[in-house]
């Protein structure tokens, strides 16, 4: 299975509009279940680490009453996840990761504390992106980076880069600054909704991911949406080492020579 799954929860407005739902915030009420059954999933298919994006900066944008009632929810819900059993049962570790400053006061007290109640788990990881978006993280890394000693941003990494004074910056270095610190970079991305874009979602964590874009959506995902899509992962995966296995082997040159 991947180690580090990343999903982009397309749709919930649709499926409330399908679905003769009240509001739009009914559709991320179904949305929210639909991740915790999304939990119990990688838990049985022994995903480590599942970050979903729960919130981009870009919403906002959206009417007062759906972003008023969205923090509701996300207060609501991730104050219910410090005390749900499951999550200490599985040790899941939770984090919430983004501009977290630009969050209600009510929504960050949730947030610490479900942060805080979950801090020693190390089986699994739940990041949850919100307000996140890859270029806000990207920059405050690199400011971070480019104020911080040089010895707390060097490495070994092949991928160094050395800045107008000669220091050495590195790859390694800007993944120790990103929200998702220390996990692995993604394995596989999954979208829902039929949209083929990234909209902003750990496109560096991601850049050498599987990308799976679902037609379903995200309310209405199954398990065996997410099954197809590791699968799918596996086969991208598979066919990765036979080509690497071909490209540093002398088989093709042997069978020319032949
Ligand atoms: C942790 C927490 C409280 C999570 C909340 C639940 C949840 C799944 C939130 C996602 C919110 C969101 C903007 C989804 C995208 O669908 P959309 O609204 O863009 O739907 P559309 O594409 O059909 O318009």
């Amino acid at each position: 299975a991947p180690n580090h799954l990343a999903l982009i929860m397309d749709g919930n407005r649709r499926y409330a509009r399908m679905h003769g739902l009240a509001s739009a915030v009914d559709g991320h009420q179904r949305g929210f279940a639909k991740l915790i059954e999304a939990l119990e999933w990688c838990r049985d298919l022994d995903v480590k680490v599942l970050t979903v994006y729960a919130f981009s900066s870009e919403n906002f944008r959206r009417s007062h009453a759906e972003v008023d009632a969205l923090m509701k929810l996300a207060e609501t819900k991730l104050s219910q996840l410090a005390s749900d059993e499951s999550l200490h049962k599985r040790e899941v570790r939770v984090r919430v990761c983004g501009e977290l400053h630009l969050l209600p006061s009510e929504v960050r007290r949730a947030a610490d504390a479900v942060m805080r109640a979950t801090e020693k788990y190390e089986r699994h990881t739940l990041n949850i992106m919100m307000p996140y978006t890859s270029r806000e993280e990207l920059w405050s890394a690199a400011r971070r980076c480019a104020t911080s000693s040089s010895s707390s941003c060097t490495s070994s990494s092949s991928l160094s880069v050395p800045d107008e004074c000669g220091e050495e910056s590195s790859d390694a270095d800007l993944s120790r600054l990103l929200y998702t610190a220390p996990n692995p970079p993604v394995d596989l991305l999954v979208r829902t909704s039929g949209e083929n874009r990234l909209s902003d979602f750990l496109t560096y964590q991601a850049s050498d991911a599987a990308l799976v874009f679902l037609d379903v959506l995200w309310p209405a995902l199954t398990f065996w949406d997410l099954l197809s899509s590791v699968v799918r992962w596996q086969a991208f995966s598979a066919q990765r080492r036979w080509t690497q296995f071909y490209q540093n082997s002398n088989v093709v040159a042997t069978a020319k020579k032949l």
